[in-house]
């Protein structure tokens, strides 16, 4: 297989759109499909039930943030629409644009404090602005807004100045939908959507790989509103009528169980949740009066019970009966692009943690085409010093220098904008990302794509995305792991994690590539096949910090030895000279055990 068409992927990639128009076409097609009024009506409360659980989904399936403020962002886009088109001018083009970029404007105003205090504030802030609709409403004259009783009197609505019959609204209902769907789908199938895929992994991952948590939870927030606001105008349209009390937590009740039905992350299966749904709201006016306790008690258990909705069952039922590849390659078949790295210089680098020192005035330079070996006990410093230089954690004290740039007060997202790449002790895959683009997400930051762009795939888009691709494709070859391209990379065993994981930093084309632990827990032929990826990455021109137990995969490898012992540098130097120290021996490798011993850690127990 070529570079090239592992990096395309997907066969056929114009049969989802080709295939989405047409039902577009066939649903917008009232007269055709000959529909009553009644059958009319629910597509349309669909439609707008399916605009409403996509804004949910993109903050809490996708973003990771409860946005309890949704019914405060319906009624900006109902109430806004009602005035304008009663009180201005009545355009349902307009009033779709002003209301999608009011309901922007009211999410914002809670959005921005709650995402930068962070935890659960979001979803309080959001909270705050449901409780503002009744005292709003009290507070502007009924005369304007209709006060408690209800916004009376809306007019058909007009588009570019043509009255709209009711069959016309119903289309334009279906299109609109239809359209913010396709528009959803790009934004979420996509590097943004794979970035916000990183965000899920933790607090840790997104930073090293240069993506701002803040930035991309705000921006999907607030495109998160836009669907609201459309939903909202669209609804006043319909009814003609606003009133609060269709404007409260019964709204996001109802969607949360959509929601739940359909899945966390999904796309299509939203219109499932909704029609199930509506069945059972329609249900319930027979029982009114216990319809929140049964919805309440269906999203605990269905919370609980139904874990990842309808799509996430259609992942687990594919994953069953579409065996996982594990093919393996062989590494290092495939070439080497060049790696101009930079000397790295640690200058008495210090960090305390209360009364511990766990790095303690280290000193050490690594050197551009060299691997650098950081060694020592469990405790010693190595992994805190690790984070020091890649900006995760912050130095007391010291200095730490790539080339001319001065790295240490920069957090990990610019140190990571600079060209330093790295892997974890623990391998930090995202799940839900195949293995290429588990590889690709390291090179997202390189060459940032505006949200617009890839919601209309723009040619600036696809260029991108294809060398991206490719040049994940490239570095999967290296690793020998073209075969499973295309295989959830989550799920593969840990030497395979282990090398998505140095693909992932190798594809960012780093100055300075920092490894933890990159060989625990892999077998006698992945370690050889790792040892041979490095060799052709340091002869590339990389500069490499090994942080390495296995001691003779550090002699083998290293062109330099750093030992640390309490915090400090014990010593350095060549391997050979390392592994003759009297004092390593004695403290780490014991004085019988020689220096052919695997790890530093058996040596000391010898
Ligand atoms: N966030 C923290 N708070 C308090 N102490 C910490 C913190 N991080 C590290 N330490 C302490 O700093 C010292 C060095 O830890 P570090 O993880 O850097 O060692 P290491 O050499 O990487 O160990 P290992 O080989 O087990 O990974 C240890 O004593 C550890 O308990």
């Amino acid at each position: 297989m070529s570079i090239q068409s592992i990096a395309t992927g997907r066969a056929r990639p114009w049969l989802l759109p080709a295939g989405w128009l047409l039902v577009t076409a066939v649903v917008a097609n009232q007269p055709s499909l000959g529909l009553d009024a009644f059958w009319t009506r629910q597509i349309v409360l669909v439609c707008l039930s399916a605009l409403l659980v996509s804004g949910l989904n993109l903050s809490l399936g996708w973003a990771g943030e409860l946005n309890m403020g949704l019914p405060a962002m319906y009624a900006v886009g109902a109430y806004l629409t009602a005035y304008l088109s009663s009180k201005v001018f009545n355009d349902l083009a307009v009033c779709l644009v002003l209301s999608a970029v009011a309901a922007i404007v009211v999410g914002l105003l809670a959005g921005v404090p709650g995402l930068r205090l962070g935890g659960w504030m979001l979803a309080v802030c959001t909270f705050l602005l449901v409780g503002l609709i009744p005292v709003t409403l009290q507070v502007i004259p009924t005369s304007i807004l209709g006060g408690q009783s209800g916004f009376v009197g809306i007019p058909r609505p007009r588009l570019f100045g043509h009255p709209l019959r009711e069959e016309a609204f119903y289309a334009v209902v279906v299109v609109v939908t239809a359209l913010w769907f396709a528009l959803y789908r790009n934004a979420v199938k996509s590097p943004f959507g794979d970035s916000l895929l990183v965000l899920q992994h933790g607090p840790v991952l997104a930073p090293s790989l240069g993506l701002s948590r803040y930035r991309l939870k705000l921006t999907t927030y607030a495109l998160a509103s836009v669907p609201i606001g459309v939903a909202g105008s669209l609804f006043a349209y319909n009814d003609r009528f606003v009133a609060p009390e269709s404007l409260g937590l019964h709204l996001i009740l109802l969607t949360l169980v959509a929601l739940i039905i359909a899945g966390r992350r999904s796309i299509y299966a939203i219109f499932v949740g909704v029609v199930v749904v509506q069945y059972l709201n329609n249900l319930s006016t027979e029982f009114d009066e216990w319809s929140d306790v049964a919805f309440g008690a269906f999203l605990v258990i269905g919370g609980l019970a139904f874990g990842g909705g309808i799509a996430g069952l259609a992942r687990r039922v594919a994953r069953r009966f579409i065996p996982v590849a594990t093919a393996h390659a062989g590494a290092g078949a495939g070439a080497v692009p060049d790696l101009s790295g930079a000397d790295l210089r640690l200058d008495a680098v210090r960090k305390t943690f209360g009364g511990v020192h766990a790095v303690a005035d280290v000193s050490l330079l690594a050197r551009a085409g060299q691997i650098t070996a950081l060694i020592g006990p469990n405790g010693s410093g190595k992994t805190t010093t690790l984070n020091l230089i890649s900006g995760l954690q912050r130095p007391t004290a010291g200095r730490i220098l790539l080339g001319d740039r001065d790295l240490t007060r920069l957090p990990a997202i610019q140190v990571a904008r600079c060209g330093v790449a790295r892997t974890f002790q623990t391998p930090a895959i995202p799940i839900e990302l195949t293995v290429l683009d588990a590889v690709a997400a390291g090179r997202i930051q390189r060459r940032p794509i505006s949200l617009l762009s890839t919601m209309l795939r723009s040619p600036k888009y696809r260029r991108v995305v294809r060398e991206n691709r490719e040049a994940a494709a490239q570095w999967l070859a290296v690793v020998g792991l073209s075969p499973v391209a295309g295989e959830p990379a989550a799920a593969m065993a840990l030497g395979t994690r282990r090398m998505i994981e140095l693909a992932r930093a190798l594809c960012a084309d780093p100055s300075l590539l920092l490894l933890d632990e990159v060989a625990s827990g892999l077998d006698r032929d992945e370690v050889e096949e790792l040892a041979t990826v490095l060799r052709k990455v340091r002869d590339a021109g990389a500069t490499v910090i090994l942080v390495e137990h296995n001691f003779s995969l550090v002699r083998s490898l290293a062109d330099h030895v750093v030992v640390l012992a309490e915090g400090a540098v014990l010593t350095d130097g060549d391997p050979r000279t390392i592994a003759e120290h009297p004092e390593v021996l004695e403290r780490f490798l014991g004085t019988g055990a020689g220096v052919s011993g695997t790890t530093l850690q058996e040596g000391r127990r010898a």
